[in-house]
């Protein structure tokens, strides 16, 4: 073992951070200006980057005495009022701007744009209504035309958190000796020492959490492990949990078990998605317990979901601060002085919180004196909303025992002086170390969800980026190395990052070990043929399928009946390979991506492939919406929803990056390289095509030139092989 990290390895990890977050966040305002400057409103649009012919349809006060700008699509300006395939989700920073036709909007630059426009933070989406919230005084608002546009922006509320939050970090570990004025800094636990190594990690207590009564009976022998060593850990738990094997599920009854400990806790995710899908199920089980007088006695749940409200399902929206603080009796007062700055705004501007319909009511007409005394008013009482409202808001989230948001969302003002027993961060390995550390600031006992073996962040700067493929150990099919029982090889000592993509839990994984983790082994989602290479290569072959699910097969659904011999031949088979080798079914490059320097591939042989297989699957009685097909590049999506959207609006087309976390009856993967230099590109990641290959719960169809692809790597090479002694190999030139 090594030594514990030094206030200096402490220094120079939390520099290393801080260069690489600046190097991120350049990374990724040079994107966003290259797109705006270089590229014309159309192909912004056809990027899913902006939407335009826009109309506000109403501004509302929200949360904190924001503007919030519900933006509409007119059938004034579109055949249909539904928006077209875009990239705006709730959190994202965008620009609205008037929407200027022809080569005036080609030609626009980012300063332009931001002098012109206000940005906001889209506040939530539907496919008819987009809403953005504004923090800016209200006028400017009201003083966009009728027509506009909304550009996404690179996101800098989220690297300012990351980066204050590091600097807290240092400011807490290595405190500058000029520092002579006290500051709130938060106090620092065991748990921040052990996660920077200048403590060992705590051994699980045994004396704990013995004889639990499961508040769910179907657990099976690896959940419970996992949630019993994560109520054990003193300081920290990761939860690996690779695909299909129920981690929300396990979250779930850990969540219970801790709140019937009355611990009080902050439940987090990398994704709005992530957090939903947890306060979902809770919501559930919250509302059975009220119902229930049974031996088994479900803890009170006080559930507040702390964010931009993503959904509208009503068992969700109500756990919403949103609404809490709209509908308790405490939020009284702070109506009040809501509807008077409704009022005030709508007799300055014919406009506030009015609906469509009342949209067109005249601006009043004002002097300039009364107008800037109406703003002047207007900004008072929206100074004394925000007060009457944080103390609504303080009261609601005192009383909440899981406290549920994004890991950006919980550095939000609404609980910025809370602190937590334990926080859980779920997609643990899809969040950025920096982020993470925004809920740990307010927690003792840190538990992470993820699974290493899936895809790490996104990140766009490249400097220092090591082969993150690297991190795998292809041998144990694990990121660490690890002898005997327990003992670790790696390194003890806080190392500074090569790259931002090592997450937190893998660094962790290699810091400690397996005295660290537990993993969860029985999937509920694959036929046994598909679970078998991924469980063999990256699980250590302990991934078991659960048997409903090990033989399960296309021909087993509902809504397959008849099923002649055709239909058999297509839907029987559980794993199907279209090998292309020596077919000459070359990729091609789309060069038109001003995004993309290399440009993005596509394969037009293959793609016909797929859409015969399509074909032959709905014959047999597959429905379009139990049909997935992805692949690696985003030029071969736009050619396959080419082919096949119009006739199949159902289908789900997409990139494999925007896959992971989700499972369809059949997916087709389309893994488009076909090339004489045999080169494979970012295919090579065996963490991508992981996820390409465990999203099928009865049929994967692989379409791909075995020659190109097995010059990828023994991983790669393998599966090759492997496909070709195990799958039903289909002659691709037939189709
Ligand atoms: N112990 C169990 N017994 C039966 N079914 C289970 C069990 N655990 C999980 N499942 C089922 O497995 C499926 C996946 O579980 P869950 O939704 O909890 O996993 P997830 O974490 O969301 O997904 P993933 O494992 O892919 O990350 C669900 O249909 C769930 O009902």
């Amino acid at each position: 073992m090594t030594s514990l990290a030094s206030e200096k390895d402490v220094e120079s990890f939390l520099a290393r951070q801080t260069k690489l977050l600046a190097q991120e966040r350049a990374a990724e305002v040079e994107q966003t200006t290259l797109l705006l400057t270089k590229c014309s409103h159309q192909l912004l649009e056809k990027k899913g980057l902006a939407l335009g012919g826009l109309s506000i349809a109403r501004v509302n006060i929200g949360l904190g005495g924001q503007s919030l700008v519900e933006l509409e699509r007119p059938l004034a300006h579109h055949v249909s009022i539904t928006f077209p395939p875009h990239l705006f989700r709730t959190g994202d920073i965008a620009l609205l701007e008037p929407h200027m036709s022809g080569t005036k909007a080609a030609k626009k630059t980012q300063s332009d744009a931001e002098e012109k426009g206000i940005e906001g933070v889209i506040y939530s989406v539907s496919d008819t209504r987009i809403v953005l919230a504004v923090e800016s005084e209200s006028e400017a608002v009201h003083d966009l035309p009728d027509k506009c546009r909304i550009v996404k922006l690179a996101n800098s509320a989220t690297h300012d958190r990351m980066e204050k939050t590091i600097n807290t970090l240092r400011k807490m570990f290595c405190p500058p000796s000029d520092l002579d004025a006290p500051m709130r800094l938060p106090q620092i636990q065991p748990l921040h020492r052990v996660l920077l190594g200048t403590q060992e990690l705590g051994k699980p207590d045994s004396t704990i959490a013995t004889n639990l009564t499961w508040f769910n009976d179907s657990l099976n022998a690896s959940q419970k492990a996992a949630i019993t060593f994560a109520l054990q850990s003193p300081e920290v738990a990761c939860i690996w949990g690779p695909p299909g094997t129920g981690k929300t599920t396990a979250l779930v009854e850990l969540i219970l078990q801790m709140v019937s400990q009355d611990l009080r806790v902050l439940v987090c995710g990398a994704s709005n998605l992530s957090v939903d899908n947890i306060l979902e199920r809770l919501s559930v089980i919250s509302s059975q317990g009220e119902n229930q007088g049974a031996e088994k006695i479900i803890p009170k749940l006080q559930l507040t979901r702390v964010s931009h409200p993503a959904r509208t399902l009503p068992s969700l929206l109500r756990a919403t601060l949103d609404y809490k603080a709209f509908h308790s009796d405490e939020a009284e007062l702070a109506r009040d002085c809501k509807n008077e700055l409704e009022a005030k705004i709508a007799s300055l501007t014919g406009k506030a919180g009015a609906s469509k319909g009342a949209k067109g009511g005249r601006k009043p007409r004002l002097t300039k004196e009364e107008r800037k005394k109406g703003w002047d008013d207007v900004k008072q009482l929206r100074k004394e909303y925000r007060k009457r409202e944080t103390g609504v808001v303080t009261s609601i989230v005192r009383k909440s025992n899981v406290v549920l948001a994004t890991c950006h969302s919980a550095g939000a003002r609404q609980i910025i002086n809370e602190r937590f027993d334990v926080v859980i961060i779920d997609e643990a390995t899809q969040a950025l170390e920096a982020v993470c550390w925004v809920p740990i600031l307010k927690a003792k006992k840190l538990v992470l969800a993820g699974d290493p073996m899936q895809l790490p962040p996104t990140i766009l700067s490249r400097d220092g980026d090591s082969d993150d493929d690297d991190d795998v150990d292809s041998k144990t099919g694990s990121q660490i190395s690890q002898q005997g029982d327990g003992e670790v090889k790696a390194s003890s000592r806080l190392k500074p990052p090569q790259s931002l993509s090592t997450t937190l839990f893998v660094r962790l994984e290699k810091m400690y070990g397996p005295p660290v983790k537990r993993m969860l082994e029985v999937q509920y989602r694959m036929n046994t043929s598909i679970a078998a290479y991924p469980s063999m290569k990256l699980y250590q072959a302990k991934l078991v399928s659960h048997k409903s699910v090990a033989s399960h097969l296309l021909t087993d659904l509902p809504n397959v009946t008849e099923k002649d011999e055709i239909d058999a031949d297509v839907l029987s088979p559980p794993l199907v390979f279209f090998d292309t080798a020596g077919l000459d079914f070359f990729e091609k490059v789309d060069s038109s991506d001003p995004g993309n320097d290399e440009g993005s591939k596509y394969n037009e042989n293959e793609a016909e492939v797929v859409s015969g297989w399509v074909r032959k699957l709905i014959l047999g009685g597959i429905l379009p919406d139990q049909i997935a097909l992805i692949t690696p590049y985003q030029a071969q999506v736009r050619l396959l929803a080419s082919l096949l959207r119009p006739e199949f609006p159902e289908m789900e087309i997409g990139t494999v990056d925007g896959m992971q976390g989700r499972e369809k009856e059949v997916v087709i993967l389309s893994l488009v390289r076909s090339n004489n230099k045999r080169e494979v590109g970012f295919l090579k990641d065996k963490r991508r095509l992981n996820v390409g290959m465990t999203r099928a719960k009865r049929q994967l169809c692989v379409v791909g030139d075995s020659d190109t692809v097995k010059n990828g790597g023994p991983f790669l090479s393998q599966w090759m092989s492997w496909l070709e002694a195990e799958a039903d190999v289909r002659y691709a030139g037939d189709n």
